[in-house]
């Protein structure tokens, strides 16, 4: 390809193919590797949970015991009946979707090359740094909960809702994260409060990740294998599919349920749990017919906590008849966030 026609992707992926209507293949250098490429994928099935059934004590127990199973098996669950009003969801979806239509100058404005910037717009596309360097996403990621001095005034102001309906989402899904928590907590063997107790303000991480449609999806990959960070991902995503988890080392695509969300153990709490709930890997794909948006919150422990094992949870298995070692290190989470972005 001559330098007169080579596509530019010095503005990101959505730029790109929004320029480049006739684009065939993946421009060079954004090919990734074949062995980041060629891991088995296999059909399998991430559980389906009515998380409803924590709201009702006649199944409270048995929706307890399906999240333990998922998180210990999958790292994994798709949430159904989960209680978020589906108009907020899908408002807040159209709004991700209106900011990511905005011209590319507009956009720049959260552009930062401080990786740790409150607010970031950018695009793996057009970068060669980490782990998803040269990857098929534009993303907007910013900070939510703690609602503290300036937090949302950080927030873009273009769709003119943006602020307003963010924050009301992000108090939705901070309840059911912490409902979720609670689940979580008696899985342990704990009482349902302690999770919550633990993560104490909390914090949550806003991430909007934008997959245009790709001409060569076999050659690229939209997010590459990494685990997340925090304790509890709420991810909604619009009608198209992309997730797939890490079972059994085979990579098992996650089928778009509509209305619902797909749930992941981060390794805040796989820490927690001294290793019995799974972090576990993910990725997403791309595809060549529909453009995919997902909104992922991390809702996780405030920034000063220490995340460490569950004490409780290593005498019990202590005085078991196999002594369980404790697996993990302690950690301030903010130490921990921002320890060499895997991201
Ligand atoms: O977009 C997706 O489906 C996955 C995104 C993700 O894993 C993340 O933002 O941490
Ligand atoms: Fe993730």
């Amino acid at each position: 390809m001559s330098s007169e026609t080579r596509p530019d992707i010095s503005r990101g992926a959505k730029h790109l193919v929004d320029n480049f209507p006739c684009l065939s293949t993946v421009p060079d250098g954004c090919v990734l590797s074949r062995e980041a490429l060629s891991e088995p994928v296999a059909f399998g099935s991430v559980p389906v949970i009515d998380v409803g059934g924590l709201e009702d004590p006649t199944r409270r127990v048995r929706t307890v015991e399906e999240i333990a199973r998922a998180c210990e098996e999958w790292g994994f669950f798709v949430a159904i009946n989960h209680g978020v009003d589906s108009p907020l969801m899908e408002m807040m979806l159209q709004l991700v979707a209106k900011f990511f239509e905005l011209p590319f100058e507009e956009k720049m404005i959260y552009s930062s090359s401080d990786e740790a910037c409150p607010v970031l717009y950018g695009s793996n596309l057009s970068s060669d740094k980490g782990m998803h360097a040269r990857h098929w996403r534009d993303y907007l990621r910013h900070f939510g909960r703690p609602f503290n001095n300036n937090t949302c005034e950080l927030w873009p102001t273009n769709p003119s809702e943006y602020r307003e309906v963010t924050k009301t989402y992000l108090e939705e899904v901070w309840k059911l994260a912490m409902k979720l928590a609670g689940a979580i907590s008696e899985g342990l063997g704990l009482d349902s409060n302690y999770m919550e107790r633990v993560f104490g303000e909390g914090s949550q991480i806003v991430a909007c990740n934008y997959y245009p449609k790709c001409p060569q999806p076999d050659l690229t990959l939209g997010v590459s294998a990494h685990t997340d960070r925090g304790g509890i991902t709420i991810l909604m995503e619009n009608d198209v599919e992309g997730l797939q988890v890490r079972y059994r080392g085979k990579w098992v695509p996650v089928p778009h349920v509509a209305g619902s969300y797909l749930v992941n153990i981060g390794d805040c709490v796989e820490i927690m749990s001294n290793g019995k709930f799974k972090s576990v890997e993910h990725r997403a794909v791309v595809n060549k017919r529909r453009e995919r948006i997902a909104v992922a919150i991390g809702n996780g422990p405030g920034y000063d906590v220490i995340v460490k094992p569950i004490s409780e949870l290593i005498s019990k298995a202590s005085k078991g008849p196999s002594h369980e070692p404790i697996l993990f290190k302690d950690i301030r989470f903010k130490e921990y966030t921002t320890a060499e972005m895997k991201e």
